[in-house]
């Protein structure tokens, strides 16, 4: 079954959207330093569907997720910069509800004129939104579903979550995918399905936890691996190496081993760093040098040394890699690119990314914004998607509760 589609909503509410208050569920994950968002292209990604609603009169209630905050208010994870930005890019103000489903929530939505839009507070600030039990999620999508009279679900980045305002307010509320998840899809279909071979992935960022079990299911579907990041450490620690301070996932260590045997069995390409940037903290001006992967442990730093960044000799080798493949997939950031002393890794993928032939995706929320703040313009690529989670999860074939909920099967 396919998606059900944005211009399928008005038919769904009774004939036209003026009037009807809209929750749209977007993907506002955006990095930020001291309150100050430094990339915003996933408040871009959202416009067209805005746009479109806000066209038809619609009335907008946004609502989104920031970071992890643990189920309650956290004024770090406010989405109020959020909101800000987006009014200066719709170029109308936006109203905000300094709460999600509270009395700030209800007055600002009871406000709300024809074709205007108001953002409710972080999602994540009320534990319903990701708990595992099904009845405390149902219990917040319906005070979510009060605010308004249909659903649409935009924020690509989340639909692997099984969360209550991915999942369950889809099922209470006339719903339908917004334009972003419809490219989305779109493109990343055409990648599972077939795609040109060579076929490489390259995999880095800091949820290690969360990507390497996807490994196991892209194994088989792809001829190149490449692994930096901070998950580079937890699979030279299954080959025997110390790894100092590095991000580690000790529990992880003979599933990693496993997925090297696959690997091997299956003759897939699984490429290693040889070498990585060791700093002395975590810090931007750290005291950092390059160390062979076998011994991360021998310098100045000893084991207090982390691992920050693929070395020289490992970003030649992903870039040749990646260069001879005809179909690349990029997500998660080589190292701490924020920082530039440890983002030539980052750099060179990404540069490398451009010159492939074929089709050149990149995944996920830091690794677009890492191409941009590095000076690569978003046309360098085939296609930046909104979601790294999220488009590894497509890849690997998996069944997506956020897309399964709007029609999609795959
Ligand atoms: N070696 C490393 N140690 C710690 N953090 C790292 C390392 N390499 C990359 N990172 C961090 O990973 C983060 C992005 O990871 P992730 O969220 O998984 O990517 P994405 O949002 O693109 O899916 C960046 O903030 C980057 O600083
Ligand atoms: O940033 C996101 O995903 P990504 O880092 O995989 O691109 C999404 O906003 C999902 O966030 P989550 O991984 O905290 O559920």
């Amino acid at each position: 079954m396919a998606l059900r589609t944005l211009d399928t909503l008005p038919e769904r509410v009774g004939g036209s959207l003026a009037g009807t208050r809209v929750i749209v569920r977007c993907d506002l994950n955006v990095p930020l330093r001291d309150g100050v968002i430094t990339d915003d292209g996933r408040v871009r990604a959202s416009l067209p569907t805005l746009k479109a609603l806000i066209d038809q009169g619609a009335r907008l209630v946004v609502c989104s997720h920031l970071g992890r905050p643990a189920g309650a208010p956290d004024a770090k994870y406010s989405l109020a910069p959020v909101a800000e930005r987006l009014s200066e890019l719709l170029g109308t103000p936006v109203a905000f509800a300094t709460d999600t489903v509270g009395d700030s929530a209800r007055e600002t939505v009871a406000a709300l004129g024809d074709g205007d839009v108001a953002v409710i507070e972080n999602l994540r600030f009320n534990p319903g939104e990701t708990s595992k039990d099904d009845a405390e999620r149902d219990a917040f999508a319906r005070e979510l579903a009060s605010l308004g009279d249909a659903l649409v679900s935009d924020g690509f980045g989340v639909v692997h979550r099984k969360q209550a305002s991915v999942y369950d307010l889809a099922r209470l509320l006339p719903s339908v995918a917004g334009l972003l998840i419809a490219t989305e899809v779109d493109v990343l279909d055409r990648l599972t399905e077939n795609p040109e071979r060579p076929y490489t992935v390259v995999l880095g960022g800091s949820k290690v936890s969360d990507k390497l079990g996807v490994i196991q299911h892209l194994l088989p579907r792809v001829d190149k691996l490449l692994v930096g990041g901070g998950m580079m450490f937890t699979f030279l620690a299954a080959q025997g190496h110390k790894v100092g301070a590095s991000l580690l996932e000790k529990d992880q260590l003979d599933t990693v081993r496993g997925y090297m045997e696959t690997a091997r069995e299956r003759g897939i390409d699984l490429v290693l760093p040889v070498d990585a940037v060791v700093a002395a903290s975590f810090a931007a001006d750290a005291e950092h040098v390059v160390a062979d992967a076998d011994a991360l442990e021998d310098t100045a730093f000893g084991a207090s040394g982390l691992g920050l960044d693929i070395g020289p000799r490992t970003a030649e080798a992903f870039a040749d890699a990646i260069r001879s493949s005809t179909t690349v997939f990029w997500n998660g950031p080589m190292g701490v690119f924020e920082m530039p002393a440890f983002a030539a890794g980052t750099k060179a993928v990404a540069q490398a990314l451009t010159e492939a032939k074929g089709l050149s995706v990149v995944g996920g929320g830091d690794s677009a914004a890492a191409v941009r703040q590095l000076g690569f313009s978003d046309d360098s690529f085939g296609h930046i998607s909104t979601g790294g989670g999220a488009s590894l999860e497509f890849l690997e074939g998996k069944k997506l509760p956020g897309l399964e909920v709007l029609g999609w099967e795959q």
